[in-house]
């Protein structure tokens, strides 16, 4: 597969990625198909791009002309079916191995032999998902960064058994949708999340064992380490269930150094899982 051949991208999860990796790819000329399970969350994952081209369009980094046309490119379904012609889905539903599993296995079922699947798992293996389905060569990590639109990065993640065709085709979209890509081997959290999951959860711990207010904590990181958010208000961006996922993940693969902090699964099991609910360590509007 190489990318001129590619028109119809699906996207899977109408979520804080899903959205977003569907409006850049709308914004750089691909048409996208995005599903999600219940119509309030693809309508909620509408109205989320709505409000992104929105801001680019008051900051003048984008006309009205350009953001009228991006949305135009995307179509909302609950249907898995409808992405049945596309050259590309990439995966940004919950990060559940057994869930991704079987969205491969569909997706296996219903699109053409040559279309590449992409997954968007923070710390999940590729390999394990790919082995849902005959089409291994072709399963690749696509790790795009939160908030889609703003973050350059994305994180190519090359599974045991990802072709070298389909290694080239993924970073050759990422450029082409705007990014810039670095590649890691599929191991537990990749690169960043590897990295990023300890410092998160012990600015939770430090939090939750009254070294600093929570304030104070993200400020000392911000100010002291010149990171452009400290790790409470950004795992309220990540959203809490998601580090806690990862952070499990990343435990179960490598051990106690990477336990997730008692209060981020005391905040998850209240429901209180960051900026999209409306409150985590902080509150939003
Ligand atoms: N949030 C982040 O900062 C971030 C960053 C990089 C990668 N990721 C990864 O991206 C993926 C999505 O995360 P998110 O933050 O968008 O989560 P989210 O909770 O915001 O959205 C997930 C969406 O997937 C939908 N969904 C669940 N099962 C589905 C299915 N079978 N088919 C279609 N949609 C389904 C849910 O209804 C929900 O709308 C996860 O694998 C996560 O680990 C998240």
């Amino acid at each position: 597969m190489d990318i001129e051949s590619i028109e119809r991208v699906g996207v899977v999860g109408a979520g804080t990625m899903g959205n977003g990796i569907a409006q850049v790819c709308a914004a750089n000329g691909y048409e996208v198909l995005m599903r999600d399970i219940e119509a309030e969350f693809v309508e909620k994952g509408m109205d989320a791009i709505d409000d992104s081209l929105g801001r680019f369009v008051s900051k003048e980094r984008l006309s009205e002309e350009e953001a009228e046309e991006t949305k135009e490119r995307i179509t909302g379904t609950t249907e898995l079916d409808d992405l049945a012609d596309c050259d590309l889905v990439i995966e940004a539903a919950v990060e559940k191995t057994e869930i991704k599993q079987e969205i491969f296995s569909d997706l296996e079922e219903i699109t053409p032999r040559e279309t590449v699947l992409a997954t968007n798992t923070s710390t999940l293996s590729i390999t394990t998902i790919a082995s849902a389905t005959e089409r291994e060569g072709q399963v690749i990590g696509l790790h795009f960064m939160n908030p889609v639109p703003i973050m350059e990065g994305v994180e190519v993640v090359v599974g045991e058994k990802t072709s070298e065709e389909t290694v080239e085709f993924a970073h050759a979209f990422a450029e082409d949708v705007g990014k810039t890509t670095w590649e890691s081997d599929d191991k537990p959290g990749f690169v960043t999340n590897r990295i990023l999951m300890p410092w998160i959860n012990e600015g939770i711990r430090a939090f939750d064992e009254g070294v600093a207010s929570k304030e104070d904590i993200d400020a000392g990181m911000e100010l002291g380490t010149n990171v452009p958010m400290g790790p409470l208000t950004l795992a309220d961006h990540i959203g809490l269930d998601i580090c806690l996922d990862a952070s499990e993940t990343l435990h179960e693969e490598l051990g106690d150094r990477y336990k997730p902090a008692y209060l981020l699964k005391r905040k998850v099991a209240a429901g209180d899982l960051g900026k999209k609910t409306g409150a985590g360590f902080y509150e939003y509007e």
